[in-house]
């Protein structure tokens, strides 16, 4: 088992946390003047993406603790001098004409947690307090495209603004993981980006850090209101309530201070106070794709200025459940088309067949592939144990009980090093069907396990109940289908048992990836019977893939089975981690994406960890 960087991580941050709660102090006002109180015309709404490409907007963003002079490049007014005004309520149109309040007090999203010290402290200060990446040095990443721009070791190189950093810092993010390494110079470039990581690595920042940077970086000023329509300038989609709350919590963390306003919009939820939240300013609208068109709808919600789109679950969001309606988001409700608008799509798996169908929605994107794409991390140690149906929940007690008898669950994971984490280890429990889950709920609890549930027949109400008490630990077992399976990040989730497996090899990647987050280390645990046939080749790869043990009668039942648990797989397994254009042109024998780039050290496929040179096959091809 690999070190855990995640939980070196938390070390180091505890380290560095000074305890002295007089220490405490809000951060200094932000200097950064928001969009709609620069100088500027708003009637240019449809032309291209701009603050993005070329070179820096920012001047002085070392990354360190001093203020930068933000000065907008072709202009001789400080952003700085602007903030002051504004804030003395000196021009601009939050109290003048239809935009909202930006002064209005904005609650530290922080917490208790918002140590000055801390974020005084720069990059590369903390880089020095013994946080080992070695582990991820040699992670395979592979790039496509025309003129990529290369990645970067550090948050201090990436020029994201001062304040931007200072979130980052106090998010205790020490350095960007592999992803952000890459992805993030990508969007920053203005680059549509189709982008593969690993379940827990980090893709909620990738794409977050670049729209606020973006967005902080508009030259134009943002019509926020006409009538009682919002014009947000970003819109992030994602396929379930509770991931784009969480997806709105982080992204809340990252833009504090920063004067731009991400409201959340979904389902299940009183509209009412979602339009009153919008009314009161939005620049990033996160939602889920049928709340959103219910907004559009309304004319409450425009999507005419929106700059930057990012989906979330991209392969979930466009497979038939949800392609119709981002469809019509997408090319039929006023948005910019792709080229004008930048778009980043964002997975864990990436079926061939989907990255085909986005392709409708991207311009010349750039493919980014970091880790084994579609497959499990190998920080996740994966069971299979043959159980049959009428066995399955006595065979779960007998795995509570174990759990239970090594005193603290974390004794399960070998390299849990928080305290916390050793008090608080939660199981996820994954069925099929929402009876079935609250079924084995009823039985857990019936047999002195507190468990809760989550699935489609609760109301938006319980589900968030249901998820805050899991968190907690009050309900230390979350009985859930598959609509937990994605995306959300629930710290402490020790085990994931997949009582029932999923049909799909990529929703058990999902599943597990609850688990074995940021670095930390987790235990999934299936139970396979003869109804899981069709999943016994690609889970008997998946699991060789990850350096995992396969049990024997797997082995041979997979060798017995047609390929399935993903009709969109090619044979053989190697999970869609490969640019689909550049799979289609070696197939009619063309070189399009090895080398074909004028100019550009980065063109073509491109290797940074070491392994491939431009042109040669990479580990998944
Ligand atoms: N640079 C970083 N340093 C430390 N922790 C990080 C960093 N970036 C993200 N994290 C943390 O890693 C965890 C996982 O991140 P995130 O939820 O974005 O993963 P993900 O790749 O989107 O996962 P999934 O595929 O399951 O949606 C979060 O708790 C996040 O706060």
């Amino acid at each position: 088992m690999r070190t855990s960087w995640a939980d070196s991580v938390s070390n180091s941050a505890a380290e560095i946390a000074i305890s002295d709660k007089n220490s405490l102090r809000r951060p200094t006002r932000s200097t950064y003047v928001p969009p709609h109180l620069r100088s500027g015309s708003i009637s240019d709404l449809s032309g291209p993406v701009s603050g993005t490409n070329g070179g820096s907007r920012w001047t002085g963003s070392d990354g360190g603790g001093t203020k930068p002079e933000l000065r907008r490049q072709g202009q001789g007014n400080s952003y700085a001098t602007a903030g002051r005004d504004a804030a003395a309520g000196g021009g601009g149109r939050n109290n003048r004409s239809g935009g909202w309040d930006r002064r209005e007090r904005e609650v530290n999203p922080f917490g208790n947690d918002d140590k000055i010290d801390d974020i005084k402290q720069n990059f590369s200060e903390q880089e020095n307090s013994g946080i080992n990446f070695d582990a991820y040095e040699d992670i395979p990443v592979e790039v496509s495209g025309e003129n990529v721009p290369p990645p970067v070791n550090t948050f201090a190189e990436i020029d994201l603004g001062e304040i931007l950093n200072q979130n980052i810092r106090r998010c205790k993010y020490v350095k960007p993981t592999p992803i952000q390494r890459h992805a993030i110079p990508i969007a920053l470039a203005g680059k549509d980006l189709m982008a593969c990581a690993q379940t827990g690595s980090g893709k909620t920042a990738a794409f977050c850090f670049p729209i606020i940077s973006g967005i902080m970086r508009e030259p134009y000023a943002q019509r926020s209101h006409v009538g009682r329509t919002v014009y947000p300038l970003g819109l992030i989609l994602s396929p379930t309530r509770e991931l784009s709350c969480q997806i709105h919590d982080e992204a809340k963390k990252f833009s504090y201070q920063t004067g731009v306003k991400v409201v959340v919009a979904y389902g299940g939820a009183p509209i009412n106070q979602q339009l009153r939240e919008l009314e009161r300013g939005v620049d990033i609208l996160v939602a889920t794709p049928g709340r959103l068109v219910d907004l559009l709808e309304r004319a409450r919600v425009s999507l005419q200025a929106v700059r930057y789109l990012a989906l979330d679950e991209a392969d979930r969001m466009l497979d038939m459940g949800f392609e119709p309606q981002i469809r019509k988001i997408v090319e039929q409700m006023n948005m910019p088309n792709r080229g004008v608008r930048q778009t980043m799509l964002f997975s864990a798996t990436f079926p061939r067949e989907i990255q085909r169908l986005a392709s409708d929605f991207l311009s010349n994107h750039i493919f980014l592939a970091v880790g084994r794409v579609g497959s499990s991390t190998d920080l996740i140690v994966q069971r299979v144990e043959y159980v049959l149906e009428s066995d399955k929940r006595s065979h779960l007690m007998d795995l509570l009980h174990a759990q239970r008898e090594n005193g603290n669950h974390g004794k399960v994971i070998r390299d849990y090093s928080v305290s916390l984490t050793l008090q608080l280890a939660l199981t996820l429990v994954f069925v099929e069907t929402k009876k079935g889950a609250d079924s084995l709920e009823h039985w857990l609890c019936m047999n002195g396990f507190p468990s809760t549930t989550i699935h489609g027949d609760r109301t938006q109400q319980e589900r968030e109940l249901a998820l805050r008490s899991f968190k907690s630990g009050k309900t230390p077992i979350l009985v859930a289908t598959d609509v937990a399976a994605r995306g959300l990040d629930i710290p402490h989730v020790a085990h994931v048992v997949n009582f029932d497996l999923p049909n799909d090899i990529d929703d058990y990647v999902h599943r597990i990836g609850r688990t074995g987050r940021a670095g930390k280390t987790g235990l999934a645990t299936a139970f396979f019977n003869e109804s899981n046939l069709s999943l016994a080749r690609p889970l008997a790869e998946l699991m060789q893939e990850a350096s995992q043990e396969v049990p024997a009668w797997l082995t041979h039942y997979a060798s017995r089975a047609p390929y399935g648990g993903n009709k969109n797989r090619r044979s053989g397994g190697r999970f869609g981690g490969s640019d689909f254009r550049r799979e289609e042109s070696i197939g009619k024998n063309l070189d399009y994406y090895s080398g074909g780039n004028s100019g550009n050290a980065y063109g073509g496929l491109v290797d940074f960890s070491g392994g491939y040179a431009p042109g040669v096959t990479s580990a998944w091809d």
